[in-house]
């Protein structure tokens, strides 16, 4: 009953960022677009004027009649996305070789009806016939000018960069009838759900009064006790309703004597028991939100993102794949105005990772969030760009694509297994200007340095896509997001030590993540401010997300940390993720500590083996009681207790007394205890960085910021907390 029901109850979370997407042509009806007078249009591709749609993207091949699409009531099963898999365990390397866009390597041999129409566009000679100068450069200039003077409703859907002939509008007019009639249905549906729902809660609810009865009586040690049956979903979800009321107007509806820290918790007790999270994790995402929003992120994550593909500028147009792919009975439409690339797909009668356009490299199945990073990163033409952990290779190929296979791209994935589908799909997009590799990216720059920029898309929880990966929900634990922070940190280090920053054209780091936690993004960024007094944060340059935080939960940040970029799946429906740029305006500072665990002068760290995973973050940690504290270093004492009551609560959860046998108990910390010692030799180094580092940074961000003010008026990137 559990997930399908509720799966039913929620329907389709809203379009992508309404406010800044293409205006849909269902809302204005296609009118034939007349080139305004003195206005030039963009592109000169030199697609056929007349005729419907070819089947592929060779202007020479034969036209065929299109002919309108039906809505569909069956879909094909959605391949895998390209992208993001929560990936530090090997388990979920497993879940790559699954994903169809890293089972390339047995394709060569394949013999695909219906290539021949869709010409050999990888060849450059074809490609030079091709416009792709305005994908690419859109894409880019889409990033930075959010502005758009032409009406939207006379540009059609497929954006200024192509042509907007009557043929065209019909064809797409078909595919948008379709979308039309499907999307009114699923609009009628939802209202009549939500209508249900409402008239629901308001027969279920106890309001006697005013005020909702949410929580139970109290026990002996005034604890409130809960007598719902956690099964009655109905009810649970009333009164989820009715606790998030009472937080969103505490004074008037609050019960008499009962305090919010009550209904947080009452709060948070139903959310796991409804939507099946473990109270650490949930703990840990309800703060990152208002008690209202919280509930939208979890109601969220129960309902899988749009299927989206991005198309491969190096083998064709999107809106030639478009016309390809409503050929083929897909319903789908470009996934709004920030990506000239982009289209969601909405339906299909094909399995889209078996299209003769997937196995051309026509496309790539992406989550719209994973473009966001490689449109922040802007990779210039002929530069050198490392992608420090790229498999299986969405943003590389992205970037590849952006740089119009010029420069180098070095893909480095740390997995080797993972590496080899890396390898797959650059073959397939027909990539040619990327050197795979396969180190730990805590090697850079000792390998290869120099770069103009370099792309982080680092290792993380995945509590960005929970709605792909509903194991998130339970697995993680607290050792979980200490030691992934830790590696992240280090990463991120090696990234700026990586690049140039002479660099005439870029010298920028991109550092994203599929997660929502602060320990992997605002931590992360704001130890690299800390650390690396030789980088700045500056402006991602998308045009939708929400700022990161500058204060939460007692940590305060650099105030240049608004500059950052989050996404999440009730406010946009995309993946959680987080985006932040930097800088690079000064050579590593002579003192810095490498990733690697050697210092800028060449001296190893007392501990001579490189640095692995097993890291365990050694960030001081806001207390119990909300205290804050800085996040610039370490400090061993501090870190010592907190890594002792951490290790303590992982044997307690495994069953184990940890004051019974101090050495079983040391044991049975499976590495944990091991890193620490390793780290212990580390932080040596680490420590004396932290003293030289505080107060040190001068220019975009450092130390400790502000005062100790744990109640503040609320500014942008601060978050209420419930
Ligand atoms: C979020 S995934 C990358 C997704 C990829 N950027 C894409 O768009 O397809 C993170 C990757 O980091 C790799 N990784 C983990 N630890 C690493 C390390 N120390 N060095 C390099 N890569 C690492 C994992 O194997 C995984 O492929």
């Amino acid at each position: 009953m559990g997930k399908g029901r509720r799966m039913k109850k929620q329907g389709p979370p809203p379009p992508l960022d309404e406010s800044l997407v293409t205006r849909k042509r269902k809302d204005a009806p296609p009118a034939p677009v007349s080139q305004q007078p003195g206005k030039k249009r963009k592109t000169d591709f030199k697609a056929p004027k007349k005729g419907p749609a070819t089947n592929g993207t060779n202007s020479k091949s034969k036209a065929k009649p299109v002919k309108p699409v039906k809505p569909v009531k069956k879909s094909a099963p959605p391949p895998p996305s390209d992208d993001e898999i929560p990936d530090e365990d090997p388990s979920e390397d497993e879940d790559a070789i699954d994903d169809p866009d890293v089972m390339e390597d047995g394709l060569d041999g394949l013999k695909v009806t219906g290539l021949d129409a869709l010409g050999s566009a990888s060849e450059s000679e074809d490609l030079d016939d091709l416009d792709l100068e305005d994908d690419e450069f859109d894409e880019d200039g889409s990033v930075m000018d959010s502005g758009d003077e032409e009406p939207v409703t006379k540009k059609g859907m497929w954006s200024d960069d192509e042509d907007d002939d009557d043929i065209e509008e019909k064809l797409t007019a078909a595919n948008i009838e379709g979308l039309t009639l499907k999307r009114d249905r699923e609009l009628a549906i939802q209202e009549a759900e939500a209508q249900a729902e409402l008239e629901e809660a308001q027969l279920q609810t106890n309001i006697a009064g005013d005020r909702p009865k949410v929580l139970e009586d109290e026990d002996e040690e005034g604890r409130p006790i809960t007598n719902l049956a956690t099964q009655d979903l109905q009810l649970l979800r009333t009164r989820l309703n009715d606790t998030i009321r009472v937080l969103d107007d505490f004074k008037n509806l609050a019960e008499e004597g009962r305090s919010r820290t009550e209904y947080r918790a009452q709060l948070l007790k139903d959310i796991c028991a409804y939507y099946g999270y473990s109270e650490f994790l949930a703990d840990k995402l309800i703060d990152l939100f208002p008690a209202r929003e919280a509930f939208a992120f979890f109601e969220a994550n129960e309902t899988p993102r749009p299927i989206v593909i991005r198309t491969n500028t190096l083998r064709t147009h999107r809106r030639e794949l478009a016309q390809s792919l409503i050929n083929r009975g897909v319903q789908l439409e470009p996934v709004g105005k920030w990506s000239k690339v982009g289209l969601q797909i909405f339906d299909s009668q094909v399995p889209l990772g078996a299209t003769p356009e997937y196995l051309a490299g026509h496309y790539i199945l992406q989550a719209a969030s994973s473009f966001l990073p490689v449109m922040a990163l802007a990779p210039q033409e002929d530069e050198r760009v490392l992608d420090m952990a790229a498999a299986p290779g969405g943003k590389t190929t992205h970037i590849a694509a952006l740089m119009k296979n010029t420069g180098c791209v070095f893909a480095n994935d740390a997995n080797k297994d993972r590496a080899k589908g890396l390898i797959g799909n650059i073959h397939r997009l027909g990539v040619r200007n990327t050197v795979v590799c396969h180190y730990s990216a805590l090697e850079f720059p000792k390998v290869m340095g120099g770069f103009d920029r370099v792309l982080l898309d680092a290792p993380c929880s995945g509590t960005g896509v929970i709605a792909k990966d509903a194991s998130v929900k339970t697995n993680k634990t607290e050792a979980d997001f200490m030691k992934l922070p830790h590696l992240q940190k280090q990463l991120v280090l090696a990234a700026i030590d990586s690049v140039d920053h002479h660099s005439k054209t870029g010298g920028y780091i991109v550092y994203s993540t599929c997660s929502v936690t602060v320990e992997e993004n605002e931590q992360v960024v704001q130890y690299a401010l800390n650390k690396r007094p030789n980088v700045k944060l500056v402006e991602t340059g998308l045009v939708f997300g929400k700022e990161g935080f500058t204060k939460i939960g007692g940590k305060i940040f650099h105030p240049s940390m608004k500059m950052t970029r989050r996404y999440y799946p009730h406010a946009y429906n995309v993946d959680g993720f987080f985006v932040a740029k930097f800088k690079k305006i000064g050579p590593t500072p002579p003192n810095a500590v490498l990733a690697n665990g050697v210092s800028k002068k060449g001296k190893s760290a007392p501990s001579d083996k490189p640095v692995e995973e097993e890291y365990v973050d050694k960030t001081p940690i806001t207390d119990d009681d909300g205290e804050e504290s800085d996040f610039g270093g370490w400090d061993d004492e501090e870190d010592k207790v907190y890594m002792e009551r951490a290790e303590r609560a992982q044997m307690r959860r495994k069953g184990k007394n940890p004051n019974a046998d101090p050495k079983a108990a040391k044991e049975s910390q499976n590495g944990t205890s091991k890193a620490t010692e390793k780290e212990s030799a580390k932080e040596v180094n680490g420590a004396k960085a932290k003293k030289a580092d505080a107060g040190a940074k001068t220019n975009g961000g450092g130390g400790k910021v502000g005062g100790a003010d744990s109640r503040p008026k609320k500014k942008s990137g601060e978050r209420k907390s419930i």
